[in-house]
């Protein structure tokens, strides 16, 4: 009896220091763990505060106490106290602004850059925000990170056909100047991809290349997000100002994108701006002096919208000084196989895949389509294929059924290009046996209808690839 008595407290003894010990490990570990975050979040270039819902300081790193020049120690004083850029009411704008610019004064010391704010969100509850900072100078390279910055060239947009040489030779020349270039061309055919080569090819590379997308900002803020503000110059402005992004852009190039969904007050806004080069920012005492090259572009026709009066013809003939239009990828099917083997090859590399192209069938049905989505809408196929692809060669049955089935349409062309004879051959075969393809003997209707023996259809069939589903 006194034998299990003992063995029953050993037992729990045992118990007990075990669970001790597990969670000494256990403390250490967290604290090891907290030790590495605390390094690396020192250690980043950028300054980050954490705060509470309240705005309460909980974490910060050393690079936050740099940039803001703090001399003590800011645990638990209030965001809204040391960093008088931002307001308490802002608070509740943090839950719908991404990235605002800021100007930050101290004592004789002035700091401008821009800020991101991540909400902090644990089982749908908002616990509050991480902060951000970064300055002027790393902002313009964060803003031509998010606008995908990677260096685009003439010689990188793929494209042999006469058409896109002619644009590239245009754009060649366009970014030799520093003239106002207006680009356009439907969704989806390049526009922002030639406004960048443009910017790459000139003499303001190095400096920033700012893209805007006007239909995507509401009219109002576009306003401000163009031409910035300064301290006090509406109520709910923010203190220090804003900048614009003309002032972003500053000895480089600023894409105005969509400028056709401009509201006919910013157009004239902007033509001031193009006619004085300079901004008069919302409440400044003075003038800004700006360097900027600007890029337009629209898939709108602007010549129509000068009749119906809802685009400005003094700002047309602003922009339109160098115009360049983009062709739309029906106009240029002979690029189309070169951008679809650019295309796999990069998806596949994307996905993890090992798909090298597409079979015959499957070029034949995107030659014939006729791509109202353009270059776009290309790459969603060939993305979406080279995900359903079981096989390394892309075959007719994984493509969309819009463009897997030609229609009557398809074949017969509405422009009046000259059509080589082998061309011409092919699409009255195809006519023939979309025509028949419900009879019994469809064949052999269709080679009498085209004057050939069967024998022969069977050659062409083959020669041209023609699979009819
Ligand atoms: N010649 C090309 N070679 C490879 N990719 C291209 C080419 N032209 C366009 N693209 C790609 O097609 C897509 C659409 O291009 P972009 O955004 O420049 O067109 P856009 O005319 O500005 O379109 P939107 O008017 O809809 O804004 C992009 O992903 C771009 O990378």
């Amino acid at each position: 009896m006194k034998k299990n008595v003992l063995m029953n407290f050993l037992g729990k003894m045992a118990d007990l220091i075990s669970s001790k010990l597990k969670e000494q490990i256990k403390t250490y570990e967290l604290e090891l763990e907290k030790k590495k975050l605390e390094t690396l979040v020192d250690n980043m270039d950028k300054a980050i505060v954490s705060i509470d819902v309240n705005g309460k300081i909980d974490k910060y790193n050393a690079k936050f106490r740099e940039i803001f020049k703090l001399k003590e120690d800011v645990y638990n004083k209030n965001i809204f106290k040391i960093l008088d850029f931002i307001s308490e009411p802002s608070i509740d704008n943090f839950k719908r602004d991404k990235l605002c610019s800021f100007s930050y004064k101290k004592e004789g010391y002035t700091l401008k850059g821009i800020y991101n704010i991540n909400k902090i969100v644990l089982k749908d509850d908002l616990k509050g925000y991480v902060i951000d900072f970064i300055d002027k100078k790393d902002a313009i390279k964060t803003y031509n990170k998010i606008n995908k910055d990677y260096k685009i060239t003439l010689e990188n947009i793929i494209g042999e056909s006469q058409e896109i040489k002619q644009v590239k030779k245009e754009a060649l020349i366009a970014s030799k100047s520093s003239s106002t270039v207006l680009i356009t061309g439907e969704s989806g055919t390049g526009k922002e991809l030639f406004a960048r080569a443009i910017h790459n090819h000139s003499k303001r590379s190095e400096n920033p290349f700012v893209a805007v997308n006007c239909a995507a900002i509401p009219d109002n803020l576009l306003e401000s997000e163009l031409f910035g503000y300064e301290e006090g110059a509406f109520t709910g402005a923010r203190k220090g100002g804003k900048l614009g992004m003309f002032e972003l852009a500053h000895k480089g190039s600023i894409f105005l994108d969509e400028i056709g969904d401009m509201s006919l007050h910013l157009q004239s806004k902007l033509l001031r701006v193009l006619q004085e080069k300079e901004l008069n920012k919302i409440g400044a005492k003075s003038n800004v002096f700006i360097d900027v090259r600007i890029i337009a572009a629209t898939n709108k026709n602007l010549e129509d919208m000068i009749k119906k009066r809802t685009f400005r013809e003094d700002l047309y003939y602003r922009l339109n000084v160098i115009p360049i239009k983009l062709p739309s990828l029906r106009e240029r099917k002979s690029d189309i196989p070169l951008l679809i083997d650019y295309m796999v090859k990069e998806y596949s590399e994307k996905l993890n895949k090992s798909v090298s192209g597409v079979d015959n069938n499957v070029l034949d049905a995107m030659l014939s389509y006729k791509w109202p989505g353009n270059i776009r809408e290309l790459q969603n196929l060939v993305e979406y294929s080279v995900n359903m692809s079981y096989s390394s060669i892309i075959s007719l049955d994984v493509i969309p059924k819009k463009i897997r089935t030609i229609k009557h349409e398809e074949v017969i062309r509405e422009d009046d290009s000259i059509r080589t004879l082998d061309e011409l051959e092919k699409h009255e075969i195809i006519k023939a046996l979309l025509k028949y393809k419900d009879y019994k003997k469809d064949k052999e209707l269709a080679a009498k209808a085209l004057g050939i023996s069967r024998a022969t259809l069977y050659r062409k069939l083959e020669k041209y690839n023609i699979v009819i589903k």
